[in-house]
């Protein structure tokens, strides 16, 4: 356990990172109420790699990333057959605390997010959360130099988050994310409110992250997969019988998804012939 994941004690029941497996997901139903959002999906995510998930609107890419780090956990409609194993442990265990598991399990949204405080205080924010017993200002320096953010922001630190560009909030959200030294990230569409620039650079900054994190993201843009993702997990929708359930087609190294898939679907899909 590196020396800050130490510094920062789990509030309830130990959930630490053991053994090399980072995510086992493997969903049999999810629903939200009634209505069954998604089946039949097994994603494992892969230590160091970047993961994306691709497929048409609704196909529950979004609820799938959620279920990874207990985020649907907030819509009490939601609930699921199968298990989510991270490094080998339950990550919804009776004992399981949902903040340590976010904080090992870190994420980024679609619309970047920054709180309405300073820029420093955004990024000191989930240490402060677990209590980080160390030194609060080099963790948030080193963040914001991850996050490729430092040059911009170290001269106006306590400047409001609200007050940078979209690309930078989103770096901002990113440094926010990675200050508390996550072991995977997952990034819902990270890109989808930013610019060409502003996107080419979240980009770079996601291929130099997996270098230190594993990465799990959610894009609507394939190229960006093609660009970014080591990996590709192609999800569709079955509205057999009247309903509309998402499930796991394929999930293959990314090159093997788009030149050579194995399913027919992933064929049309990568192919253009239906969004
Ligand atoms: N909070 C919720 N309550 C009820 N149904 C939901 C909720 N969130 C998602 N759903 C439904 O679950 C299904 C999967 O949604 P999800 O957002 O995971 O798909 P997605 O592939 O990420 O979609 P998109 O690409 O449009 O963002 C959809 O039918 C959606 O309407």
């Amino acid at each position: 356990m590196s020396a800050t994941a130490e510094a920062m004690a789990p509030r309830a029941a130990a959930f630490s990172p053991i053994g090399d497996a980072v995510i086992d997901c493997q969903l049999q139903k999810v629903f939200y109420g009634d209505f069954l959002a998604v089946r039949n999906s097994h994603v494992p995510i892969e230590k160091g790699k970047i993961t994306g998930f691709i497929g048409p609107s609704g196909c529950g890419k979004s609820t799938v990333l959620r279920s990874l780090n207990r985020m649907n956990d907030l819509i009490p409609s939601f609930r699921f057959e199968g298990h989510v194993k991270y490094h080998g442990q339950d990550v919804y265990g009776k004992t399981v605390d949902p903040v340590v598991v976010r904080r090992y399990i870190g994420m980024v949204f679609q619309q970047p997010n920054p709180f309405s405080m300073s820029i420093y205080d955004n990024v000191a924010f989930g240490l402060r959360l677990n209590r980080y017993k160390g030194d609060v200002e080099e963790r948030v320096q080193k963040a914001l130099e991850r996050a490729a953010l430092w040059k911009e922001v170290k001269d106006k630190l306590n400047k409001s988050g609200l007050s940078l560009s979209g690309g930078q909030q989103q770096r901002l959200c990113i440094a926010r994310a990675i200050a508390t030294e996550p072991d995977v990230l997952l990034m819902d569409e990270p890109c989808s409110a930013l610019d060409p620039i502003a996107t080419r650079q979240v980009e770079q900054l996601m291929l130099e992250l997996k270098e230190r994190y594993t990465v799990a993201l959610v894009t609507h843009n394939m190229q960006q997969a093609t660009r970014v993702a080591d990996t590709t997990a192609f999800f569709g929708v079955d509205i057999s019988g009247g309903g509309r359930t998402g499930y796991l087609v394929e999930m293959g190294e990314t090159r093997q998804i788009f030149q050579d898939p194995q399913e027919e679907l992933t064929k049309q899909y990568v192919s253009g012939e239906f969004s």
